[in-house]
């Protein structure tokens, strides 16, 4: 659905000049959820805005369904970005009309019949769960129903493509997601493809197929997001996997507890799939001797499986411990010492 081609883009600042995005290749699939993440100053704004041309490329080449872009403008490109719509953090409506007069805009610039429009309306504000609030302005609405105006006005064409430009980093975490579920449940209903900038790995992990990490321009690293959770490559895709399977109280947490954990092994297991439900810790008590001190555990989930990170203390003598250490091995689950006894 998507195709980017050795993607660049150079900002010509007075005294130097800025490599915002820098040869980027990336293939989007049609029905895909994939995500983009990094650090501030990234480059993924303007990524993604490259993809419906709101910045132009100064090298490469973007396809959008079918589209190729950097050769489109006026009316044509008009009629591509119809296919490709966008959400914004800051949700972008027009505060004086209502809801339904927003989600109508669109349409109204598309031509479509007032007749047509009243019912598309109708059912787009079903669709993101805005039934009764028609005809309330953008102020009397909280973050979360303002991004359901902004979702269901990109929808009102019926694009192939949703961009959305940190979609839900104004909204609070439950408000995050219930918008997240949202865009789940549209890209499951109508199968479109979603595209979405975002700094928080939460956002990946709920409802992204692939990801890719952006640094200095640059994509550093990407795949499927079950599979960069449990090899994250490069060391800020760790940092951003540690944001959801290891909160910085862990860490506090463990520092205490290793400086007094001499007849032990403190250790951190990273388990995934079907693994992350199976009775390990039952059987390694059992089968080796040891005394298990079981110091915190998370079991995220991605859209492709479970993804568990256990941290305990294993106490016993050296051959018990040896023993542990080799049924941790024999069974797949990937261990960590992070103490030396
Ligand atoms: N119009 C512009 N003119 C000059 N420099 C720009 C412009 N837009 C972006 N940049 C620079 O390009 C780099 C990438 O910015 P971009 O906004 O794409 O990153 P980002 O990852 O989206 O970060 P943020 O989340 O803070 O927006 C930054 O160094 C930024 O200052």
């Amino acid at each position: 659905m998507i195709r980017l081609q050795q993607l660049s883009k150079v900002f010509q600042a007075r005294s130097d000049s800025i490599r915002a995005v820098d040869n980027v290749d990336l293939s989007i699939n049609t029905g895909e959820i994939f995500g983009v993440i990094g650090y501030s100053g990234a480059g993924k704004s303007t990524l993604i805005r490259m993809l419906n041309m709101l910045e132009r490329p100064s090298a490469g080449n973007v396809t959008v369904a079918d589209w190729n872009m950097a050769d489109l403008s006026g009316r044509r490109l008009r009629e591509a970005r119809q296919e490709i719509s966008m959400i914004f953090q800051h949700f972008n409506l027009l505060w004086s009309r209502t809801v339904k007069e927003n989600i109508a805009f669109p349409l109204e610039i598309a031509g479509v019949s007032k007749q047509k429009r009243a019912e598309r309306v109708e059912e787009l504000t079903e669709l993101v769960g805005l039934s009764g609030r028609g005809d309330a302005y953008p102020s009397q609405l909280s973050g979360g129903q303002k991004q359901r105006v902004g979702i269901a006005r990109a929808l009102a064409n019926n694009p192939k493509v949703l961009l959305c430009d940190e979609a839900t980093s104004a909204l609070d975490p439950k408000t995050t997601d219930s918008i997240l579920d949202l865009l789940t449940d549209i890209n499951k209903k109508l199968g479109l493809t979603i595209v979405l900038i975002t700094h928080e790995m939460h956002v990946i992990r709920k409802i992204c197929h692939r990801v890719a990490v952006m640094d200095g321009g640059k994509v550093v690293e990407q795949g499927l997001v079950i599979d960069v959770f449990r090899n994250p490559e490069q060391d800020m895709t760790k940092e951003f996997v540690k944001q959801v399977t290891e909160p910085e109280e862990t860490l506090d947490a463990l520092k205490d507890i290793l400086k007094s954990s001499e007849n032990g092994l403190v250790v951190k297991l990273m388990f995934l799939g079907e693994d992350a439900e199976q009775p390990v810790m039952t059987d390694l008590i059992r089968t080796c001797g040891v005394a298990v001190n079981i110091l915190q555990g998370k079991v995220s989930k991605t859209r492709d499986g479970s993804y568990g990170t256990l941290f305990v203390q294993l106490q016993g003598n050296k051959e018990e411990l040896d023993k542990a250490w080799q049924y941790l091995q024999e069974h797949r689950v990937e261990a960590e010492v992070l103490n030396d006894v």
